[in-house]
């Protein structure tokens, strides 16, 4: 097995123990692949259900040992976050190959802090209900680009519930909340259209609010509802009890939150573009620790990559795709027509292989794409159409026209699936450079050492083509 480092700048050619090229700005030259995969691998915790557990565990009534959680910028920005706000949380010893396990303690909530949500939605609309709760004063701000991101709902629905929030009327961080230590709850209308998350971190705070919460979104879509099952998952595994009397209204009484230990499940949307590359490259991919059941929106990858020719096959706690002969053993990838609202998460890899489709494709249900980490419905057009691609952007996704593409430098955007997405088609399309290869610390510090160790090694133990 050849070792992952870091090299040079220079793009190509790859010597043999040369595997990355990437330089400390992160720029990065997308391996190709030669020939079909044989690949099995692990991948971190999730990302969605590690920050998930943070938040409860900071707000339960006894201490919670976190198994298995992510490990990345997303993870070390919540927990810096709660250990603002008063929580205690220290990393213990665990069985998990990508890092401790976190014990976590909850204290009294307090404020008085700055908060860092860098990019990370999760702690930007998760971590503000829990500022209400504490103590003194709370300012929240983030990366320059997270200053674009939707916020106006989370402030808009603490005012109503009676929180005095000071911001600079853009909607957006940064802002403060003022937590008097309580929050009485009660009745709330909110319009959750531009994300899930503002449902879902009101829901996690609700049971500690005085008078529980009842929850109603009143706008006209209602993105990644998986997201919002997985939230109400993760507090009846507490012991919380969320009711939902009819679609888009969520009841939650005053309750306790239960401590305890909880497994985190492998990132299954981060497993996207290593399934991905079973069918560029063809062979298999096989990801281990793939769960019987999840609320995790990347649990639908088993149903939209046969869309694309695959064959995927689900076993005791493995997922494997097969891509056959591949795109680069000469067999088509059909385009694809999809509404993909349920899991606006995976888009950037399903248009990733789109663009390597020899029929069009059309990606709808992902407006709500504009306010992730970039604009990614204008970044992934942009970067597709720099490499000669044909692809046009609707009020609501993407219309994709297959187009021979050639190697260029794609642009990152400082987000993390628009570089994976750019590994997926540099596999096809030699001369795709990434700019930023480390945006993937988001959410998998791993990216490229699994993308070139686990994924692109042959049967032989060979890396292919490098
Ligand atoms: O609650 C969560 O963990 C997430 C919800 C979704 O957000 P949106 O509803 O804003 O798309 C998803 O895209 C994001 O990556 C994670
Ligand atoms: C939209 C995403 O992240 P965030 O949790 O920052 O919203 C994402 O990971 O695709």
């Amino acid at each position: 097995m050849q070792v992952f480092r870091y090299s040079g700048p220079e793009f190509s050619p790859y010597g043999d123990d040369e595997l990355v090229a990437t330089d400390d700005t992160g720029t990065w030259s997308a391996p190709t692949a030669s020939g079909p995969l044989d690949a099995r691998l692990q991948l971190p915790g999730s990302k969605s259900l590690t920050n998930r557990e943070l938040v409860l565990s900071a707000l339960a009534a006894e201490p919670t040992l976190i198994r298995r959680p992510l490990h990345s910028r997303d993870s070390a920005l919540m927990i810096e976050a709660l250990r603002n706000l008063g929580t205690t949380i220290e990393e213990v010893e665990g069985d998990g190959e990508f890092g401790s396990d976190l014990l976590v303690t909850p204290g009294e909530l307090v404020g008085s802090s700055t908060i860092d949500c860098g990019l990370a939605g999760t702690v930007m609309r998760f971590a503000p209900p829990v500022a209400a709760l504490s103590l003194g004063p709370v300012v929240f701000d983030g990366d320059a680009s997270a200053r674009r991101r939707p916020m106006r709902t989370m402030i808009d629905a603490l005012r109503t519930l009676g929180v005095d929030v000071n911001d600079d009327g853009r909607g957006a961080l940064p802002f403060s909340v003022y937590g008097t230590g309580a929050v009485e709850g009660g009745e709330l209308e909110i319009d959750a259209s531009a994300s899930s998350q503002f449902v879902s971190g009101l829901l996690l705070s609700a049971p500690r609010f005085t008078k529980g919460l009842r929850l109603r979104h009143v706008g006209e879509h209602l993105p990644s509802m998986p997201h919002i099952e997985m939230t109400i998952e993760c507090l009846a595994a507490r012991g919380v009890t969320v009711e939902s009397p009819e679609v888009g209204v969520w009841t939650v009484a005053p309750q306790t939150i239960r401590g305890g230990e909880i497994a985190i499940e492998p990132d299954l949307s981060n497993a996207a573009p290593f399934l991905a590359a079973a069918i560029v490259a063809g062979g298999t991919v096989t990801v281990d620790g793939w769960p019987d059941a999840t609320t995790q929106v990347g649990a639908h990858l088993e149903h939209i990559l046969p869309l694309f020719g695959a064959t995927v096959t689900r076993g005791d706690g493995w997922l494997t795709v097969d891509g056959g002969a591949g795109l680069l053993g000469g067999k088509d990838i059909p385009g694809i027509d999809l509404d993909l609202s349920a899991g606006g998460e995976l888009a950037p890899a399903i248009v990733g292989l789109a663009a390597l489709a020899s029929t069009p494709s059309r990606i709808t249900g992902i407006g709500h794409l504009r306010g992730h980490e970039t604009d990614r419905l204008a970044a992934l057009a942009a970067e597709i159409n720099g490499l000669g691609g044909s692809v046009t952007e609707l009020d609501d996704g993407l219309d994709i026209t297959p187009a021979p593409l050639t190697g260029g430098l794609w642009h990152t955007y400082e987000d993390h699936r628009m570089a994976t997405t750019g590994a997926i088609i540099g596999l096809a399309v030699p001369g795709v450079v990434i700019e930023d290869i480390t945006t993937t610390s988001k959410t998998l510090p791993q990216f490229a050492e699994l993308w070139t160790q686990r994924t692109l090694v042959s049967p032989s133990g060979q890396t292919e083509t490098l």
